[in-house]
């Protein structure tokens, strides 16, 4: 037989498992919505029931319905491409690898999760260490269509004679496959490197390095679908959180975990890992490292402590006919003396009175020596402590402090000098100083790592006083985990059983701090590639990433060394510019060609808008998926506003900083010496810039600084 006519009946004889498979899985949706439809019934017969009877009812149903719901929603999460490998084994037996498992009605398995031990020959057997398969077959569907098969032979004397095989590289294959706007999983191709990280052990912290394009981010992903198939009761409960650079990245990966059937992590981008704050907006990157650096702590602190603007400096009060004042030195040195306990001030409130009190009653005691009289201390205290003109004042002199309130003070370079005495030069305490003025600005992603650090410093502000809330007994209550937005948790939650950070690299000491606060009891993998910092001070960073791991033990590091993404033309482009900035092991080596050089055209600073108008247009009519336009972060509005002509959703604008992690089958980038200049680590800058490129790449510059 020729080559497509085997091609075409290896297809056919799949496809009958397939077609196995979905109307199995039709049978398993049905009686997941008849479990759902019975749970229902129980919940409106228990509406006439006495309440006790009701209740546990109610129970029952939510359960039911729970489960019944849970069942439906992964069944339609891993219903595109459920089927997608095979294994032949020198047994002779045939196992097919899947998205989930799936048994038939006799309890024989027609398809093996991709994460159960039984799958990983998939991804482990090579042809020096076979594992028994004698061919693994990657499947490629569209919906229940079969549509290719691709083979490796790993025992070639085992072959059967009846046994054919066809293809030649799914992943080549895949890796060539035009990319759209967001990232896909890779279940099918995991490569035996990237499985073993994949598959370490959960406990303590698992690092994952590795340049550009080695599949980091792909298989962190992965890592936490299968730490939560295999060990979900360690840590499915108390969730696993993700958190990476910026919201356009967490959108742009937010596909990958729902795709294998997974709800229950939470993907946050560092401008919204605390509660109630998404900041975007990124600093200017000399303002971003004093405000990510650990010396913060202190000036934070100290801010904190301080006497607030606008509060009443002295009190008076009359005391049996005498008038007892504080004035601001005194009132400022109570203040320091309350503050020295250590307590959030927030919590502290008791206290200031109790010093406030004492302090009226030495000056009472001043003021009645003078006078040859003495003063009853306790009954002076006592008394005035019940007073309402007291608490008046105790609430405006002690308010409660709120985080953001407290950066805004910081508007003041007086204060913020005063704050920041022997930690910030003068050039610091205007630049920071400087960026809090603006008030109708909203925060930045690094003013978000200060706000939680004065969240915790500051303490709770006291408990609003609610109206109880009504139980309404006859409405239904949502079943929880089966939101589609995620699963709902505390306020400040900080008991996630496993965290994965990703671009860790350029996570700053504050943020370090923030992330930590986090995982006081989880696991971590973090995945990071130092060539790719953009951070300044890499060691400061490490300490801080240190304390944030904590206790945590056993460490161990894996690195990926192949760059999936780029092809070898533009990745070599890539390396050159970054030579000098990076020891030669830390780049990875690009495995495919696609005979295309990335293309580098010389313009002038007028012709700037006309050349990346043209190019962009180029690209969208070369490439099938996505065109990425970079530019530097301060260029970015304008740039857009060349490209608003054209309409194609394809063509997205990012800044330089925005686009880490990010992928475009065809990049334009524009000016790449600003790119070097809008930081002090520019150039790695750059190379990050150069590395977003599936096909083509076209760099539109004014000057040839950068080469
Ligand atoms: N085994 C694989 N099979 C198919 N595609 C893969 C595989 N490994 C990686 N890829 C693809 O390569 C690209 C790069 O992967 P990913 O974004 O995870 O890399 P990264 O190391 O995080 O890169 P960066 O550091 O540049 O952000 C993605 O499109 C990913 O789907």
């Amino acid at each position: 037989m020729s080559e497509p006519r085997i091609r075409r009946a290896e297809i056919a004889i799949e496809q009958r498992h397939v077609d196995r498979v979905y109307s199995r899985l039709a049978e398993l949706r049905s009686q997941a919505e008849a479990m759902r439809a019975k749970g229902y019934e129980i919940g409106h017969g228990a509406q006439r029931e006495a309440v006790f009877e009701q209740a546990s009812m109610l129970f029952e149903r939510d359960m039911m319905v729970f489960h019944a719901n849970q069942t439906l929603q992964t069944l339609d999460a891993e219903y595109e491409g459920l089927v997608f490998g095979r294994l032949d084994q020198t047994s002779g037996e045939k196992i097919y690898v899947g998205r989930l498992g799936i048994r038939d009605a006799e309890f024989d398995n027609l398809v093996t999760d991709w994460r159960a031990p039984a799958a990983a020959a998939f991804y482990q057997a090579t042809a020096e260490e076979p594992m028994d398969v004698v061919r693994r077959r990657v499947i490629r569907c569209s919906g229940q269509n079969v549509l290719d098969v691709d083979d490796d032979v790993l025992i070639a004397d085992a072959v059967p004679d009846h046994m054919s095989v066809v293809g030649e590289g799914a992943l080549m294959a895949a890796l060539g496959r035009s990319r759209g706007e967001k990232m896909r999983d890779i279940v099918a191709t995991i490569q035996r490197e990237q499985d073993e990280v994949i598959r370490a052990p959960w406990r303590g912290v698992t690092e994952i390095t590795g340049g550009p394009g080695t599949g980091k981010t792909a298989v962190a992903l992965h890592r936490a679908a299968y730490l939560l198939y295999r060990h979900r009761r360690q840590l499915g409960g108390a969730g696993v959180f993700v958190v990476g650079p910026s919201g356009v990245f967490t959108n742009y990966i937010s596909r990958v975990l729902p795709s294998m059937g997974e709800t229950n992590v939470e993907l946050r981008a560092l401008g919204e890992v605390l509660d109630g704050i998404v900041a975007t907006r990124q600093d200017p990157a000399k303002l971003a490292a004093v405000k990510g650096s650990l010396r913060m702590r202190k000036v934070l602190t100290r801010a904190m402590r301080d006497t607030p603007p606008d509060v009443p400096d002295e009190i008076r009060i009359v005391y049996r006919g005498e008038v007892l004042k504080l004035r601001g030195k005194e009132l400022e040195k109570v203040r320091r003396k309350v503050h020295s306990h250590g307590g959030p001030p927030n919590r502290s409130r008791v206290r200031a009175a109790e010093a406030l009190l004492e302090a009226l009653a030495d000056k009472a005691e001043e003021n009645a020596r003078t006078d040859g009289r003495t003063v009853d201390r306790a009954e002076l205290i006592t008394e005035l402590g019940e007073r309402i003109d007291f608490h008046r004042f105790l609430v405006v002199w002690w308010p409660v402090l709120y985080p953001g309130e407290i950066l805004r003070w910081l508007a003041d370079p007086a204060r913020l000098a005063r704050a920041g005495k022997g930690v910030l030069n003068r050039d610091e305490v205007a630049l920071v100083a400087a960026s809090f003025a603006d008030r109708v600005r909203d925060w930045s992603v690094a003013d978000v790592a200060l706000l939680d650090e004065l969240r915790v410093l500051t303490g709770p502000p006291p408990k609003r006083r609610r109206k109880p809330q009504q139980i309404e007994l006859d409405a239904a209550p949502p079943a929880r985990g089966v939101e589609s937005h995620g699963p709902h948790r505390p306020e400040h939650y900080d008991e996630y059983s496993h965290i994965v950070v990703d671009e860790s690299q350029d996570l700053s000491p504050m943020q370090w701090r923030m992330i930590g606060r986090r995982g006081k009891y989880a696991s971590w993998t973090v995945v990071g590639d130092p060539v790719q910092s953009s951070w300044p001070e890499p060691d400061e960073a490490a300490q801080a990433r240190d304390q944030a791991f904590g206790p945590r033990t056993p460490r161990r590091r894996y690195t990926l060394r192949t760059n999936y993404r780029n092809s070898k033309e533009i990745f070599d482009l890539a390396a050159r510019v970054v030579a000098g900035h990076a020891e030669d092991g830390d780049l990875p080596e690009a495995v495919r060609t696609t005979g295309l050089e990335p293309e580098i055209r010389m313009t002038d600073t007028a012709s700037l808008e006309g050349s990346v108008h043209s190019a962009a247009k180029e690209l969208l009519d070369a490439v099938e998926g996505t065109v990425g336009v970079i530019c530097a972060m301060d260029r970015v509005p304008e740039v857009s506003g060349w490209l608003t002509g054209h309409s194609d959703e394809r063509l997205k604008v990012v800044g330089s900083l925005d686009s880490k992690g990010l992928e475009y089958d065809g990049v334009v980038l524009v000016e790449p010496t600003e790119l070097i200049t809008e930081s002090t680590t520019g150039r790695r800058v750059l190379y990050v810039a150069l590395t977003r490129a599936t096909q083509q790449l076209t760099v539109v510059a004014s000057g040839r600084e950068w080469l």
